[in-house]
C-alpha cells in the first residue's frame, strides 16, 4: 500500500493572500482525512509564505492518532521573525515523520535533494535528535542520487525521491529515462534498508506510472496539483481519485 499524504501548503497560500483565516487549513485537512488520505504534509518555510508555525501546531493536534503528519524543511533554517526555526518547531510538535530538505530560505520551491556523500556528516546529529524525539526521518534526494547507504548509516529510515524532473519529462512525453532513474534509486535505497517516499509535481496523470515503476513505494506527498485539481472537482473527490490510482 502506498500512503497518500496531502500537502496543504497551497491552501495556506490562498488564505494568506487575504490576511485572514479562510480557507481554513485544518478544515481542508479534515476533508482529506475523511476522504481516506493516510497523511498530511506541510512544508513551513522561514518566510511563512504559506504554512505558519501555528498551522503546524494545529495540524499536529488534529492528526494525532488519526493519520501521519509529515513536516518538511531545512533543518538549518533558523529563527526568522515569528518563525521559530525548523528544528525548534519539530521539537515542539514531534510529527510522525520529518522530511529533511536542503532548500535555501527564499527558494521558490524545492528543486534538489541532499548530496549524501557530502551532507551525511552534518545530517547525522540532526537525524539522531529527530529519532530520539520519536520522529521517522526521511531525506529528500534526487533521482540518481549516490551514497544512499550513507542515509541508512546515519539512521534515516526513508528517502523521498524528488520527482520534479520525472514530472517535467512526463509532461514532455519522454519520461522513460527519468522513470528508470527513480526506479533504480528506489531499488538501491531498499537494498540499503531504506523505505522509499516520492514527491514533487506529482499529479493524476503521472502518478500511476511512478507507482508501477517503484514496487513497495511507501508514500507520496502531493500538494500543488491536488489542490489545483480540487478547484474543479472538489477536495474529497480529488483525494479519492488519487487513492484510486494508488490502490
Ligand atoms: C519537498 C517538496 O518537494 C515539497 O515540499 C514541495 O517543494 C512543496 O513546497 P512548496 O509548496 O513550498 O512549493
Ligand atoms: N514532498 C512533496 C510535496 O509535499 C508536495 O509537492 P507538490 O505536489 O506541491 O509539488
Amino acid at each position: 500500500m502506498t500512503v497518500l499524504s496531502v500537502n496543504l501548503n497551497k491552501v495556506a497560500v490562498l488564505r494568506n493572500s487575504r490576511g485572514e483565516d479562510q480557507p481554513d487549513v485544518c478544515a481542508a485537512a479534515r476533508v482529506c482525512i475523511d476522504a481516506g488520505c493516510g497523511g498530511i504534509t506541510v512544508h513551513p518555510r522561514p518566510d511563512q509564505r504559506h504554512i505558519r508555525p501555528d498551522d503546524v501546531r494545529a495540524l499536529a493536534a488534529l492528526t494525532r492518532g488519526r493519520v501521519e503528519l509529515n513536516v518538511e524543511g531545512n533543518p538549518w533554517a533558523g529563527p526568522r521573525g515569528s518563525y521559530p526555526g525548523f528544528l525548534a518547531l519539530v521539537r515542539e510538535v514531534r510529527p510522525q515523520q520529518v522530511t529533511l530538505v536542503p532548500d535555501a530560505d527564499a527558494q521558490l520551491t524545492s528543486d534538489h535533494g541532499f548530496d549524501l556523500a557530502a551532507d551525511a556528516a552534518r545530517l547525522a546529529p540532526v537525524v539522531a535528535e529527530l529519532r530520539a524525539l520519536g520522529c521517522r526521518v526521511s531525506l529528500f534526494v534526487d533521482a540518481g542520487a549516490s551514497a544512499l547507504d550513507e542515509a541508512a548509516r546515519i539512521g534515516a529510515q526513508r528517502i523521498e525521491i524528488y520527482t520534479g524532473p520525472y514530472a517535467r519529462a512526463f509532461a514532455r512525453g519522454d519520461c522513460a529515462r527519468e522513470l528508470a532513474l527513480c526506479a533504480d534509486t528506489a531499488r538501491r535505497a531498499q537494498q540499503a534498508g531504506l523505505a522509499v517516499n516520492a514527491g514533487h509535481d506529482l499529479n493524476q496523470r503521472n502518478l500511476g506510472a511512478l507507482k508501477q515503476a517503484i514496487p513497495g513505494l511507501a508514500e507520496v506527498s502531493i500538494g500543488h496539483a491536488l489542490i489545483g485539481e480540487a478547484l474543479y472537482d472538489g477536495l474529497a473527490r480529488t483525494v479519492r481519485n488519487y487513492l484510486a490510482i494508488l490502490a
